[in-house]
C-alpha cells in the first residue's frame, strides 16, 4: 500500500480476500491472523469479517454483475481490482447500513491507495453501476435450475446438482439460501463450571443476545457477542462453543460413567469434550489425533474446561494400536470429510475441488476399520461427518457393515424434532436450523 495509514476493516478485509486468491488459504484463518495484525478493535473485526465471508458467500454472483458492466472479465482483472470490485458490490446489493454512494467512493479511494490511479475511474463506472441498478440487477441467464441456483448463490454447479438429486428443488434452494445467511452461534453449558441460568446472566450482563436452545438443554443461540473467545465467560471454561448438530454427537455416543471412550479423530476436542461434560468429568477419555499441533489444543481446552479425564495420544487412526485392541466401550470416529454441512460457517468450503474430495471416502472407509477393532464386544462404535453427502455416509456405513457382521446399527433418540433414528441420522441445515451432519451408531455383538 502507498501510505502508511492503520489498516481498517475494509483493507482488512481485501487483504484476507486477496490472500484467499493467490494463496487459497482458508479465510477463517486468514481473518484470524489479519485481524489480530491490523489490531483491529471487535467492531471493526466483526465488520472485516462480514465482508469477508459476504464477498465469499455471494462471490460468483458479483463476479457476473462485475462482468455485466467490465469491459474484461473479472478473472482477467488483477486480484486487487477484482476484490475492491467485489467488496464494493456487496455492500451495495447486501449491507443496508452502508449507502452505495460511501461505498463507491471508499472503493475508489481503495484503488488510489493501492496505486492503480489508472484503474479507479473503472472502478468508480462499475460500482455507480451497482448503486444505480441496486433495486433491478441484470437478469440472470436463462438456464437449467441448476445452473441458476448455483449463480444466485454462489455455489459450484457439481454441488447444486449433487444435491438436487438428494432433496430436490425447493430444499434445495433451502439449504443454498442458508449457506448465504449470518447464524446465530451455538454454546454449550459446562456442568462444571456453573449452571445455564448463571451462564444466561452473565452473558445479559455483555450485552450479548441469548436465547436458550428450543431443543438442546444446558444450550443457547447467542450473538452480538464480538469475539466469544475474549469473554470472561469463556476464559474461566464455562462454555463450549459447538453447534447442535455436532453436540449431539455426544447424545448418540452417550458413555455411561465408568466407560472408557476413545476418539480416534478429535482434535479440537469438541465431542470430548461434550462427553466429559456429560458425565461430569468421570471416566477416561483418550482424544487421538494425528496432528501434534492439535492436540496441544485439546489439552488446552480441557484445562480451560476444568475436565481431567481426558488424555491425549498421537495416533494415526488408520493404523493399528495393539494395545487398544478391544479396550474401549465407546469408539466415536469424527472422520475428515468435505465439510458440506458446515458451509454456512466456513463459506469457502464450497469452493473445494471436488478432485480432492473424492479421496475422503477411502480414507474415512479406513479410519472406520481399523476404529471399530479397538471397540470391546458389546462396546458401542460412533461414526459421524460434517457433511451431508451419502458418499461419505450412509455408503461408507453400508461397505463397513458388509464386511462386519459383528457390528449392527443400533437405534437411538434425539431430542427436539429428530426423535427416534434406526441406527443413523443426517442432520440438514434446512430442515433443523443445525449444521449439516451424519452420526451413525452401532454396536458389537457381546
Ligand atoms: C472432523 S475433525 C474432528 C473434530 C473433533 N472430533 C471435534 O469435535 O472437535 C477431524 C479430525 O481428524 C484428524 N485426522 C485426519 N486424519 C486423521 C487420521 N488419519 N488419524 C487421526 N486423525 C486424523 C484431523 O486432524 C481433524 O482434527
Amino acid at each position: 500500500m502507498s501510505d502508511v495509514r492503520k489498516p481498517d476493516a475494509r483493507e482488512t478485509a481485501l487483504e484476507v480476500l486477496m490472500q484467499v486468491d493467490s494463496a487459497n488459504a482458508w479465510s477463517d484463518g486468514g481473518l484470524k491472523r489479519t485481524i489480530a495484525k491490523n489490531k483491529l478493535d471487535s467492531r471493526d473485526a466483526a465488520l472485516a469479517t462480514r465482508l469477508c465471508y459476504g464477498v465469499i458467500q455471494n462471490r460468483m454472483l458479483l463476479d457476473y454483475y462485475i462482468g455485466c458492466w467490465c469491459s474484461q472479465r473479472p478473472e482477467r482483472l488483477e486480484s486487487v481490482i477484482r476484490n475492491i470490485l467485489r467488496l464494493g458490490g456487496y455492500q451495495i446489493l447486501f449491507l443496508d447500513k452502508v449507502p452505495p454512494r460511501a461505498a463507491v467512493n471508499e472503493a475508489v479511494e481503495m484503488t488510489k491507495r493501492h496505486r492503480r490511479e489508472k484503474a479507479a475511474g473503472m472502478v468508480n463506472a462499475i460500482l455507480r453501476k451497482f448503486a444505480a441498478n441496486r433495486e433491478d440487477m441484470p437478469p440472470l441467464p436463462k438456464g437449467s435450475p441448476a445452473q441458476t441456483l448455483s449463480l444466485r448463490y454462489s455455489h459450484p454447479r457439481w454441488l447444486v446438482e449433487r444435491l438436487l438429486s438428494l432433496i430436490g428443488e425447493e430444499e434445495t434452494e433451502a439449504y443454498l439460501r442458508m449457506n448465504n445467511q449470518v447464524v446465530p452461534t451455538t454454546i454449550q453449558t459446562n456442568p462444571l463450571k456453573g449452571t445455564p441460568e448463571e451462564l444466561e446472566k452473565l452473558l445479559r450482563q455483555t450485552g450479548a443476545q441469548v436465547e436458550p436452545h428450543p431443543w438442546l438443554a444446558g444450550c443457547f443461540s447467542v450473538s452480538g457477542t464480538g469475539d466469544l473467545e475474549q469473554l470472561s465467560a469463556f476464559r474461566e471454561g464455562r462454555f463450549t462453543v459447538q453447534d447442535a448438530a455436532a453436540r449431539l454427537v455426544a447424545t448418540v455416543a452417550a458413555p455411561a460413567p465408568e466407560d472408557r471412550v476413545l476418539d480416534v479423530c478429535a482434535a479440537p476436542g469438541g465431542k470430548s469434550f461434550a462427553m466429559a461434560m456429560d458425565r461430569r468429568d468421570r471416566g477416561q477419555i483418550l482424544s487421538c489425533d494425528v496432528h501434534p499441533h492439535k492436540l496441544k489444543l485439546i489439552d488446552s481446552g480441557a484445562q480451560r474446561l476444568g475436565i481431567t479425564s481426558i488424555r491425549t495420544a498421537l495416533a494415526d487412526a488408520r493404523e493399528e494400536h495393539a494395545a487398544w485392541l478391544e479396550q474401549a466401550d465407546v469408539v466415536v470416529a469424527d472422520v475428515p470429510c468435505s465439510g458440506l454441512g458446515i458451509i454456512r460457517k466456513k463459506p469457502d468450503i464450497r469452493y473445494k475441488n471436488p478432485r480432492d474430495l473424492a479421496q475422503l471416502p477411502a480414507i474415512q472407509g479406513d479410519i472406520l476399520e481399523n476404529a471399530c477393532r479397538y471397540v470391546c464386544p458389546g462396546g458401542v462404535l460412533v461414526y459421524s461427518t460434517c457433511t451431508v453427502l451419502p458418499e461419505e455416509n450412509q455408503e461408507i456405513i453400508h461397505v463397513f457393515l458388509s464386511r462386519h457382521p459383528e457390528f449392527r446399527r443400533e437405534t437411538f433418540t434425539l431430542p427436539g424434532p429428530v426423535g427416534l433414528c434406526d441406527g443413523e441420522a443426517t442432520l440438514w441445515p434446512q430442515r433443523l436450523g443445525t449444521d449439516g451432519f451424519y452420526i451413525c451408531r452401532m454396536r458389537r455383538k457381546a
